[in-house]
């Protein structure tokens, strides 16, 4: 994989270098709660403005359905990117129409632009090869070379992450060479016991993982919204709770195999529960219910692990040597569902051992509850890409930067 610093000696001044970044931050309304991932790959922006490229970064945001849609717009991360490099950054309305072609024929030597969110097209995240690529086709238009520092969005074979780098000379940015080079060590040998916490929203694209973990770590910790599919596989009622229920058989296979394996399975033993999902914006009360996790009512939902869990996954942390932890325990944007996160992030950070927080909203939830990110071995901005990374799939997004 060729680096940044390589492509920096050949020399790109006056060259448009489209930046593939992951800046998918968390947002209320268009105030940004973390901007994490933006600070991650500003060290990658600013070597090539200095270096007198002109800079075009792109990303997605959300989900949106493949048309413009105002509450995903980049614009809040392309003024923060602004903020943080010190100067002016221009933003494009469009990702490759009339407003980008303009911004990036405008851009000088050193300067930086940002264009509209990636995902307002359908070319970039279609299914299907040629749409995909007529897409890259017209994002390749905007640039002569490719910078893959992207890494939230690397498990995705996406337009932007796989097809264009194939049209462009193309090499890794920083942030993609530094969590490459952490992870990597988590596939290689670890120091045990090596303790997983799993937990988030993202259920169906994260179970997978388990089959795969359960060959390497020696204890896994479930919480969040994966925790109920493993409830229900138990025979246990989840009430209204996330469920991933096309899932449950492998479930039951992975608590079997852990068993036959000697891979210690830890589900939360208790949660919290409510009638319904609480109000982000208002942050209103929330009122939940402790309940033992066997017990959910039919009409409630489990929106946290309860105070008994909080210890359990403690005390089953504390002698950890190794850690790597995706996803939040709870709705920690709440405060009435924060308090799991912040007893496994308190955990992490009494122990001596080297831990790893994968994904965006994991590593948001630890500095938005307040912890110093030095307190931990590495902070990965990616969560589903870190996962895959682990289970040693090959990720499209590297491996498009790899000839
Ligand atoms: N019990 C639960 N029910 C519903 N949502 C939950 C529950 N527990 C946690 N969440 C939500 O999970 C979300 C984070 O999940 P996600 O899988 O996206 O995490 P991540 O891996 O850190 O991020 P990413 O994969 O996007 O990098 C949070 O917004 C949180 O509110
Ligand atoms: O938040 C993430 O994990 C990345 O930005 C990828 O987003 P996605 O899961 O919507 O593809």
């Amino acid at each position: 994989m060729k680096t940044i610093d390589q492509l920096l000696a050949e020399g790109v001044t006056g060259q448009r270098v489209f930046v593939r970044a992951d800046l998918n931050v968390p947002l209320d309304g268009t105030t940004i709660t973390d901007d994490g991932r933006i600070r991650a790959v500003q060290p990658t922006v600013a070597k090539l403005a200095e270096a007198g490229a002109r800079v075009v970064v792109a990303s997605h945001l959300g989900r949106p359905k493949g048309a413009p849609d105002p509450a995903f717009s980049l614009a809040p991360a392309a003024a923060r990117l602004g903020e943080l490099l010190g100067t002016d950054v221009a933003f494009a309305t469009d990702t490759v129409g009339e407003s980008a072609r303009s911004v990036v024929a405008a851009l000088a030597d050193g300067q930086v632009a940002v264009i509209e969110n990636l995902r307002f097209n359908p070319g970039e995240t279609s299914k299907d090869d040629a749409e995909r690529g007529a897409f890259a086709d017209e994002l390749a238009a905007l640039a002569d070379v490719y910078i893959g520092d992207g890494f939230g969005a690397v498990h995705r074979k996406h337009a932007s992450v796989y097809d264009l780098p194939a049209r462009l000379p193309h090499a890794a940015g920083q942030l993609i060479a530094t969590e490459v080079g952490v992870l990597k060590k988590l596939t290689q040998d670890v120091a045990r016991p090596y303790v997983v916490v799993l937990g988030g929203a993202k259920v169906s694209d994260k179970l997978g993982v388990i089959d795969h973990l359960l060959e390497k770590a020696d204890r896994i910790l479930i919480g969040g919204g994966m925790a109920y599919t493993f409830l229900k596989a138990q025979g246990h009622e989840v009430g209204i709770s996330l469920l991933q229920e096309d899932q449950i058989p492998a479930v039951k296979e992975y608590l079997t195999r852990a068993e036959a394996k000697g891979v210690e399975f830890v589900l939360p033993v208790d949660v919290l529960v409510a009638p319904e999902f609480p109000d982000l914006k208002t942050k209103a009360p929330a009122h939940p219910t402790v309940v033992a996790a066997d017990a959910i009512p039919a009409d409630e939902e489990g929106l946290d692990i309860g105070p008994e869990t909080r210890k359990l996954y403690a005390s089953k942390l504390a002698d950890a040597a190794t850690v790597f932890w995706n996803g939040p325990m709870g709705v920690f944007e709440h405060p009435d569902y924060a308090e799991g996160t912040k007893a496994v992030a308190q955990a992490l950070v009494e122990s001596p051992a080297f831990s790893v927080v994968g994904g965006g909203d994991s590593a948001a939830a630890v500095r938005i509850l307040g912890f110093d990110e030095k307190a931990f071995g590495h902070i990965s901005t990616g969560g589903g890409a870190s996962l895959e990374y682990l289970e040693g799939k090959t990720l499209p997004g590297l491996a498009a930067l790899e000839d």
